[in-house]
């Protein structure tokens, strides 16, 4: 059993848990569900830099990042550094995320936000467009088929976009369908915790156009970005490198000021 799995096990049973607190028609009430999402793919096709920066307090492969940052302060300054959406973790146990901290994001900037969550179930979507979100993430490598297209077909059908992550070819071949807007590659082993941008470079011929590139996780320099983009990735997924920083804000400024140059 790798991480993935140890996780995605003990989602199975938070969201049986919440389903039995939080009726599906008190998400539907919330004042953000019937909110216009605004669309990453949109905002990262027309983008020179592509930025996607993450909220990140801890993780399985390196435990506390920056436990001391308030999230709302961290949104303002990413978009203010010219970042073309958020990811916002909101796994608790594994990441220290919270659905309160994609809110407080909300409450706060006015860009994309992706909901990182280990997504099993429709409900954890409705939640996701009860607290704000404009993006779902599916990692393909914990769902069929089958589950990848009812879980983004339904997104799509509440207007969410649909970043799709995969982790080699054979979950790249299951998973290509017409209702995902991103097809995200992760460059991060779940068995070593090792990250090589060479997953992102192989795999990226065998992704249709159709679909906007984002490269996923380790990435800490703008030459990884600059050598990417020759490969046709248009978003480029980055946590640690900003949120290890005392100053997540700033390490983004600084970075996406040299990407414009
Ligand atoms: O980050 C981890 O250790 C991790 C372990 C197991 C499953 C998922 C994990 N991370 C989620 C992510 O996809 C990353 O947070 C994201 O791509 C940003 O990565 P990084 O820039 O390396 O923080």
């Amino acid at each position: 059993m790798n991480i993935l799995d140890k996780i995605v096990a003990d989602k199975y049973k938070e969201v049986a848990l919440k389903k039995g607190l939080i009726p599906v028609k008190q998400l539907e009430s919330s004042v953000l569900f019937d909110r216009n999402t605004n669309s990453l793919a949109n905002a990262l096709r027309n983008s020179n830099t592509g930025i996607i920066a993450e909220h990140k307090r801890r993780s399985p492969s390196k435990a506390v990042i920056n436990q001391k940052v308030s999230v709302q302060d961290v949104a303002l300054e990413y978009q203010t550094a010219g970042a073309c959406g958020m990811s916002v973790l909101t796994d608790g146990k594994y990441f220290g995320g919270s659905l309160d901290d994609l809110l407080l994001a909300r409450a706060t900037v006015q860009m994309p936000l992706l909901r990182k969550e280990f997504i099993i179930d429709e409900y954890q979507l409705l939640e996701a467009k009860a607290y704000g979100a404009d993006v779902i993430l599916l990692i393909a490598a914990v769902l069929s088929r089958d589950q990848i297209k009812s879980l983004s077909e339904f997104a799509k059908s509440l207007s969410l976009d649909v970043l799709l992550e995969v982790h080699n070819q054979e979950e790249l071949e299951k998973s290509i369908m017409p209702s995902l807007d991103m097809l995200g590659v992760n460059n991060r082993s779940l068995k070593t915790f090792e990250v090589s941008t060479e997953i992102s470079k192989s795999l990226s011929t065998q992704i249709p156009d159709d679909f906007v590139k984002v490269s996923e996780s380790g990435i800490s320099s703008i030459e990884a970005i600059q050598d990417l983009k020759e490969y046709g990735y248009k978003g480029f997924l980055i946590g640690e490198n900003f949120m290890k920083t005392e100053n997540p804000g700033t390490s983004a400024v600084e970075f996406i000021k040299i990407l414009n140059q």
